[in-house]
């Protein structure tokens, strides 16, 4: 059973302006705009189809999508292959506006809160997980809760999925990463960046050591592979194999949103691939560098992203012989 299927609560229409030199609180000019399918689940789904080279037979998207705008959406499932399993709620998806400075190689972002989701529709959204669980193997539960959902939903939906022996991975932040990190049932794949493990938390995570201090109880907790992202930095990445520092060669910019959901899918592919940890995160922290060099969240061609792959700096950090084929 090989199916992913990506969960998106709260997608988003990403509004990406360019505008060079933006200046808070004063009258600015912009270059271009452009505006796109996005959401955490969406994009993951996107950068998985371009692994298996637009053939995204086997990728599924479901989640809370609104029916007064939802072409777009529709559109990019459509020419990706992926099965477009959202269920419709009125009302139109939210825009997130990412304002890049190209000058600066710098994306800001509003995110907005979302359409209302009711209790029928978290009814009827369970419903379809239950449906899919029965033919798909691994689940990403990707993105920010929109309002009217309890900050423990996830929570409810890894403990079902994962006693159904369903692979897991969960992507969040606030209050519903809090609640998956406290969870007695912790997801396979947690991939929080480095300042939403803190928030999470509720403590500083100011050095390496601390992340890799955070990452380590999770890891004793249940997860199975914590990958804790940075920016340009990198990420650190932990199983119970290895530990592993990944760093991405500098590349031009062209917008940071999705670097971290292409993480995501490279951490799960790598997983449905059987890989170990270090080319894991190789893998992973690539497909991040790649889509980044590009508008939203795709893969660039495979010659290219093969040159970056192979640019990134791992380092194993220690390994545990007793776990290597875990
Ligand atoms: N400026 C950059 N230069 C090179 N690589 C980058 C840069 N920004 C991000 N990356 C790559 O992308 C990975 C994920 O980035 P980041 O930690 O910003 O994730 P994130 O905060 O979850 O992103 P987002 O929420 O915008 O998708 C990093 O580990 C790194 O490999
Ligand atoms: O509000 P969330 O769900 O945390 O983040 C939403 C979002 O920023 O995440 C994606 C990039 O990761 C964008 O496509 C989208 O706008």
């Amino acid at each position: 059973m090989t199916g992913v299927v990506t969960v998106t609560l709260n997608p988003a229409l990403d509004l990406t302006v360019h505008a060079a030199g933006w200046q808070r609180g004063q009258v600015n000019a912009g270059q271009g705009m452009h505006l796109a399918a996005g959401g955490k689940g969406v994009n993951v789904a996107s950068i998985l189809a371009d692994l298996r080279a637009g053939q995204g037979e086997g990728v599924t998207a479901t989640g809370l999508l609104g029916d007064e705008n939802p072409e777009r959406f529709e559109t990019l499932l459509r020419d990706k292959g992926i099965r477009d399993a959202f269920l419709r709620v009125p009302g139109p998806t939210r825009v997130g506006v990412k304002l890049v400075d190209p000058a600066a190689q710098e994306t800001t972002d509003i995110n907005l809160p979302g359409l209302t989701a009711t209790p029928q529709d978290l009814a009827a959204l369970d419903a379809r997980l239950d449906e899919l669980s029965a033919d798909h193997g691994a689940f990403v539960l990707a993105g920010s809760l929109p309002p009217g959902v309890d900050a423990d939903v996830y929570v409810r939906w890894v403990e079902r999925l994962r006693a159904a022996g369903r692979f897991v991975a969960v992507d969040t932040s606030g209050a519903a990463l809090s609640a998956v990190l406290a969870a007695p049932v912790l997801p396979n794949l947690i991939k929080p960046n480095e300042h939403e493990l803190a928030a999470a938390l509720g403590r500083d995570l100011p050095t390496e050591d601390a992340l890799l201090a955070a990452a380590h109880d999770l890891l004793g907790r249940g997860a199975d592979v914590v990958a804790v992202s940075r920016g340009e930095q990198g990420a650190l990445l932990v199983s119970r194999a290895a530990t592993v520092r990944a760093r991405p060669p500098r590349v031009p910019v062209v917008s940071t949103v999705g670097a971290g959901d292409a993480m995501v899918a490279g951490l799960v592919s790598a997983h449905l691939d059987g890989l170990s940890l270090p080319d894991a995160a190789r893998r992973a922290t690539g497909f991040s560098v790649g889509t980044i060099t590009r508008l939203g969240a795709h893969l660039p061609p495979r010659a290219e992203l093969d040159t970056l792959t192979a640019q990134v700096e791992v380092t194993l950090l220690s390994e545990n012989k007793e776990f290597q084929h875990g």
